[in-house]
Order: C-alpha cells, then structure tokens, then sequence
C-alpha cells in the first residue's frame, strides 16, 4: 500500500485533484465527507455538537452547516472545540476504511488541514495542491458566495501557503485551467503507480 496525504488551502482544488486520482485508480479517504458523515442525523457526533452549540445549529435535524461556519470561522475557540468533536471520529473513520483497502492500493487520503494537525510525516508523500492567494479567495468567493471578509477568515484560519509548501514533497500548481490541472495528476499518478515518488 502507498499512502499518499493530499492537502491544500481552502478552495486550492483538492477534490479537484482527489476525482481525477480516483480516475485512475486511487482509493479515496476524504476527511471533508467523514466529517459531515459523523454528524449525521442521530449521529453522537451531532449530539456533541449541538450540546456545545445550541439548537440554533439545527435546521430541523440536520445540522446547518453555514450557521455552524459562520459561528466558528468568526471565533478561534469554537473552531477550536468544534475540531476536538470531530477530528478523533474523523480520523477512526479514516482508519476504518484504509484497513478496508487491498494491499497493493494507492490510498490517498485527503485532509484539509493536514499540515495544521501535523499530520505531513504520517505520509510515505505529502502532496499540496498550491496557487495564488487572490486566484484562492476569487474561487472561495465564486463558489460558496462570501463576501471579501468572510473569505479571508476562512484562508486565515488554515496554515500559511509558506507553512504548506515546507511539508510538501509534491506540488500541484493549480494556478491554470483544469486540462493543465488533469496533466499534472497524470504525471503525479505515473509516479505513484510506479511505487512513488522520493519523498
Ligand atoms: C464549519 C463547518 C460545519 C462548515 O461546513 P461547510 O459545509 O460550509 O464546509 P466544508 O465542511 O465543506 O469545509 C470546507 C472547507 O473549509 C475548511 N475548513 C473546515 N473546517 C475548518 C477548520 N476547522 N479550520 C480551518 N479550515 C476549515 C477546509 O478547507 C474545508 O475543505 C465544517 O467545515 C466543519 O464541520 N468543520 C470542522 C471539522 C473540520 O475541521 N473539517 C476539516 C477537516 S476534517
Ligand atoms: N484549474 C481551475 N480553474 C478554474 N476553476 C477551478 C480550477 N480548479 C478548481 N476550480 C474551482 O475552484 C473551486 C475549488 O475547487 P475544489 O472544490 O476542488 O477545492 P477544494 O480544495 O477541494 O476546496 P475545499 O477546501 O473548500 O474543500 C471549485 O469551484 C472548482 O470548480
């Protein structure tokens, strides 16, 4: 098994990359879609979060995602409390499905804050999907319609580009278009499928 972590800033284009890993081959963990599966209707996860968040996190049973991201991006501590909900259960789960893969797997697991978590070294390679902060929070504010300022809250609440690109043992520029993104993975997966890259 090669275990690759994939990581980049928000809205970098790490599913981007992930879809087109999966493509070819790869055995997707993606800590983004654990993290919603464990607040799930009825979940204990979401018991936990709605214990230390109120019911106003609620839309009916279901936990309402913008409300809870507009609570903890603004403050630094509820962010903090939230992550101690759902990281160990994001991380079991991860395990969970690695074990489940076949041996000769390329498993890419695909960790937004990967390097906040210190978690680079856990990898054989450590890939950072990179590109320029104004083309970040451009696409950022493109997709999930925020304003300037609530774009910047959520970059400033991740790692820096610097702090990413010193854990990387792979990049992607993902300053192009999405064919020049589909050529990079093609060379990335040539070297993970011939074993991996040096690392
Ligand atoms: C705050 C929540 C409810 C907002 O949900 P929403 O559907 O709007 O966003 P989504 O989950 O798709 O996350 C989008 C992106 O936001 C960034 N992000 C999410 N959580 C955090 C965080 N705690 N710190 C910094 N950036 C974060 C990541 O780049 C992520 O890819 C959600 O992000 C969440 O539960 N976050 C805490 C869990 C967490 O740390 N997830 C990230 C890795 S497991
Ligand atoms: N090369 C590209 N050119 C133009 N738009 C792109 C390119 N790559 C990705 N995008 C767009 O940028 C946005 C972010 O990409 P994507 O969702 O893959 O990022 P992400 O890193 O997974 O985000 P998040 O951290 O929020 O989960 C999406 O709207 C996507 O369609």
């Amino acid at each position: 098994m090669l275990r690759v972590g994939l990581t980049g800033g928000i809205a970098s284009g790490k599913s981007t990359v992930a879809a087109e890993l999966a493509r070819r081959g790869a055995v997707l963990v993606d800590a983004d879609a654990l993290a919603r599966e464990v607040v799930e209707p009825g979940t204990p996860g979401l018991d936990a979060v709605v214990h230390r968040f109120g019911p106003e996190v609620l839309d009916g049973e279901r936990l309402d995602r913008a409300a809870l991201g507009r609570r903890v991006f603004a403050d630094a501590e509820a962010r903090r409390d939230l992550e101690r909900i759902i990281h160990p259960r994001v991380r079991a789960r991860a395990a969970q499905l690695e074990a489940a893969a076949d041996a000769d797997a390329v498993v890419v697991h695909v960790i937004p804050l990967l390097v906040e978590t210190g978690q680079a070294d856990d990898f054989d390679l450590c890939v950072v999907v990179d590109l320029e902060p104004d083309t970040q929070l451009r696409r950022l504010r493109e997709r999930n319609g925020l304003t300037a300022e609530e774009a910047r809250a959520r970059v400033e609440a991740q790692a820096s580009r610097a702090e990413r690109l010193a854990a990387a043992d792979w990049v992607i520029d993902n300053e192009g278009s999405p064919a020049d993104l589909r050529r990079q993975v093609d060379t990335l997966w040539s070297e993970l499928a011939a074993g991996g890259a040096a690392g």
